[in-house]
């Protein structure tokens, strides 16, 4: 057996990717599915979308790839993270419907909890912040909406899970309730020092711990998938979050070492080793993976918008049909102009966590035209990034000179990667498989399974397509970053 198959199940679309012995990708199937927005700010998937899109993309990976699932000798899964689902354990019925990271209808809960004094015990134990971003209020407000749900609960009839858990509950007909441990940490419910779920947040939120997954290793046994999905049991070796995927697909296991992930949003994070660094700038703590037993973690920056501000370019102002016309549009952009755009569409995220401020573009004239904004964008996503690396900077003690390995859609935009490099000073790297949240996933499944690298070998397969260097000099660049960040500062203060 010489294949692993990866499932990503992100935010927006399924998809399941075969990768051979040399991993490498041999096929891939996607399936985007609806997104549902019941009010204001509140974000909803169907459960049910969510596995059937997972089973017919892996059912169209193996037929269309004509591997047969006998040749697939485990699956890895990787998954949109905190989003949170609560479903019967005897009917497999989900009690309400996914409620996704996005989703902020917990925000006054969240305030209250501040105001009286429990996000310090939050982040102590769990190394994130009171925000509604997290799996744990979003749980709370589902017990709380049906009647009779904690007793239940209790009685063990009904789970919890992240995507991973829900999607390993149905390809292995109910037989594993299980996560992992870099899954497991961004619920809010799960003490990162100890390795374990914590009964102070969990009576803090009244959340019954009989309906808590049990948490494994990344690369562990997750049980076998229903021989009748596929033609035969396959055994699901390796689980991680997608951003945790990603900083292990891109080989990540330094401490210092660190990847920013371009998608819809940007999540950049740093590997600091087997003890969590606590951050003092409103960074997150959180598990890079966890191996044979042993954590290693890292800080975690995250940006709700980085691509979402070229969507907006197509989608809201009209102003290109792909977002590949960005870089012909920056490239034209008068140099004389300086437009910042400050794309706080849903807030800002790290390190400035302002859930109430809403975009702003700053230095328009009379002569500023789609060209300029076009380049605003694109350098908003850099800018960003180095907000992230300046909190980095100053929480971590190791040696930050390093460089910053990408991937992601946007990552694909070199223009966006040399402002990149340009603006935070210091190499970007972007590799030759742009897969790696799933190539993460099929790497931790691989291994176990025997038919990959250690960790060692893994890390010298990585290999570079391109390198960008730093083009500006210290004055240009400071020059600009003070101008983003009074752009920032007069954004907050609206
Ligand atoms: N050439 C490009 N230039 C700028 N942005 C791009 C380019 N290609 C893709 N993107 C952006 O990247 C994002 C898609 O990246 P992807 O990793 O598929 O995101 P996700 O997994 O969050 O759906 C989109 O928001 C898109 O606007
Ligand atoms: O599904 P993605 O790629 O947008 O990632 C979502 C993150 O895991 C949210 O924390």
């Amino acid at each position: 057996m010489s294949h692993v198959m990866a499932i990503d199940q992100g935010t927006t679309s399924s998809r399941a990717i075969l990768f051979n012995k040399d991993m490498r990708i041999v096929g891939m199937a996607q399936e985007e599915f609806p997104q549902h927005y019941p009010a204001s700010g509140w974000v909803e998937h169907d459960p049910s979308d969510l596995w059937s899109t997972v089973a017919a993309t892996c059912r169209a990976v193996i037929e269309r790839t004509e591997i047969p699932a006998d040749d697939i000798a485990a699956i890895g899964i990787t998954n949109q993270r905190e989003t949170t689902v609560v479903w019967e354990k005897a009917t497999g019925k989900p009690l309400h419907n996914a409620i996704v990271w996005q989703d902020r209808r917990t925000a006054d809960y969240c305030a209250e909890m501040r105001e009286a004094g429990h996000e310090e015990t939050i982040t102590a134990k769990t190394g994130l912040l009171m925000d509604p971003y997290f799996s744990g209020t979003k749980l709370k407000w589902i017990l709380d909406q049906n009647e009779g749900s904690r007793e239940r609960a209790k009685r063990g009839e009904l789970m919890f899970g992240t995507v991973d858990t829900y999607i390993i509950w149905r390809l292995t007909g109910g037989a594993v309730h299980a996560t992992d441990a870099t899954n497991a940490c961004r619920t809010m419910l799960y003490d990162i020092e100890k390795g374990s779920w914590s009964t102070t947040i969990c009576d803090l939120l009244d959340i019954p711990m009989e309906m808590l997954p049990e948490v494994r290793n990344s690369a562990g046994d997750f049980g076998m998938t229903r021989a009748d999905l596929f033609g035969r049991e396959i055994p699901i070796l390796g689980v991680a979050g997608d951003q945790q995927a990603a900083t292990v697909g891109q080989a990540c296991f330094q401490p210092g070492m660190m990847k920013s992930t371009y998608g819809t949003g940007c999540f950049a994070l740093m590997n600091t080793g087997d003890t969590p660094v606590r951050s003092q700038n409103r960074l997150l703590t959180t598990v890079a993976y966890q191996l044979d037993g042993k954590r290693t973690y890292a800080l975690e920056g995250s940006i709700f918008i980085a691509g979402a501000v070229v969507q907006w370019l197509r989608d809201g102002l009209k102003i290109i049909r792909e977002a590949s016309e960005t870089q012909p549009m920056a490239e034209r952009a008068d140099v004389g102009q300086q437009v910042i755009l400050v794309p706080a569409f849903t807030g800002l995220g790290a390190p400035y966590w302002e859930p109430e401020s809403r975009g702003a573009i700053f230095g328009l004239t009379r002569n500023s035209g789609p060209n300029e904004l076009a380049r605003a964008a694109l350098q908003s996503v850099g800018f960003q990034t180095r907000d992230l690396l300046e909190a980095m900077r100053a929480d971590s003690p190791s040696d930050m000179g390093g460089v910053l390995r990408v991937d992601g859609g946007m990552s694909a935009s070199d223009w966006t990667m040399q402002f990149l490099s340009d603006i935070i000073g210091a190499p970007v790297d972007r590799p030759e498989v742009k897969e790696t949240t799933a190539l993460g996933a099929a790497w931790l499944a691989g291994m176990k399974a025997g038919i990959y690298p250690d960790q060692k070998g893994f890390a010298e397969s990585w290999k570079l397509e391109r390198r960008f260097e730093p083009d500006m000099t210290d004055d240009d660049r400071r020059h600009a970053y003070d101008a983003w960040k009074k752009a920032v500062a007069a954004t907050i203060s609206v």
